[in-house]
């Protein structure tokens, strides 16, 4: 059982007995629980650019893994930008100076950002690691000193950047954390388990918006070249039985593109980027009504 309720009525979360086989658990739950199934599971069309906004609505404009490759990519109206990571290909202070441009040339109200497998430099476990190890995996990375990207997250002058942390725009509390289960070594990699689950745990009960980077176990998750579903068990259990916010926002995976709600959470894959790195997957719109509006 992967959620337990304690005296004080809050839902524990536990390790699910699945947890380190997603395909599997995905046909599992599908099977027995009919838990990937409609009429509450289903895809969710985007909005046109050109919907009007209700009243008393914010507008939430999604991208992810844009991987600094901004230059054409068209932005629609709206007024708070969410990014799920992989702004870049390395997490070089020439890349987040870039991007931090890039966000200062657009119209939103607010922007908020969160860190992907790929900001190398943001996770500092990875870049304590990698200067005492590898140095030609990442060359370019390697040669940095220390003082390059000690404070790389302070380039970042025109968002909110979250990291295990939340704020509060508009209202809406929006929590980010960057983490994904672990493949290929990258950053903010962590094993399938304990160790996300202890990340998904720091997530407080009320938020309204979560951004990670990488999905959740059933919610565009496909990777189609391996034929797996790669979504994060734990992931799933937390938004599912504990969190339950509005919007679940990410990407990771390029190839998982697009909307699906499960009837209360919209589960939004904005991956700008395809799976060869062509960013040609237009930025996704979403209305919410505002905190206190009934
Ligand atoms: N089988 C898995 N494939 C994965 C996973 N995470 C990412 N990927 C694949 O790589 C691309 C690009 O990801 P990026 O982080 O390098 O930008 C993604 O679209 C998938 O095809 C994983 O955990 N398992
Ligand atoms: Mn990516
Ligand atoms: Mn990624």
């Amino acid at each position: 059982m992967a959620r337990r309720i304690s005296s004080q009525g809050k839902v524990t979360i536990s390790v699910d007995e699945y947890s380190s086989n997603p395909t599997q658990a995905f046909t599992h739950y599908n099977i027995n629980q009919s838990r990937f199934q409609p009429p509450h599971v289903h895809m969710v069309e985007p909005l046109p650019y050109d919907a009007p906004k209700p009243v008393g609505h914010t507008r939430f404009v999604c991208v992810s893994d844009t991987h600094s490759r901004t230059d054409g990519i068209q932005m629609p109206f709206g007024d708070v930008l969410l990014h799920t990571g992989d702004f870049t290909e390395l997490g070089l202070p020439s890349e987040v100076k870039k991007f931090n441009d890039w966000l200062g040339s657009l119209p939103y109200e607010y922007k908020v950002v969160i860190a992907g497998n790929h900001e190398l430099t943001f996770d500092k476990d990875f870049m304590a690691e990698l200067i005492k190890q590898d140095y030609y995996r990442f060359p370019s990375v390697s040669k940095l000193r220390p003082e390059d990207f000690d404070d790389v997250q302070s380039l970042l002058t025109n968002c909110v950047y979250l990291q295990d942390s939340e704020v509060t725009i508009k209202g809406f509390r929006i929590y980010g954390a960057p983490w994904t289960p672990w493949f290929n070594g990258w950053g903010f990699n962590l094993p399938r388990g304990q160790s996300l689950l202890d990340k998904w745990n720091q997530i407080p009960e009320d938020v309204d918006i979560l951004m990670t980077h990488g999905p959740p176990l059933g919610f565009r998750d496909w990777v189609p070249k391996e034929l797996q579903r790669v979504g994060c068990v734990e992931l799933l259990n937390t938004v599912q039985k504990r969190v339950r916010p509005k919007l679940h926002a990410y990407g990771g995976i390029h190839e998982g593109y697009g909307i699906m709600t499960d009837g209360y959470t919209t589960f939004i894959n904005s991956s700008t980027c395809t799976v060869s790195f062509q960013p040609t997957n237009p930025p996704i719109i979403f209305d919410l009504p505002n905190p206190g509006n009934s």
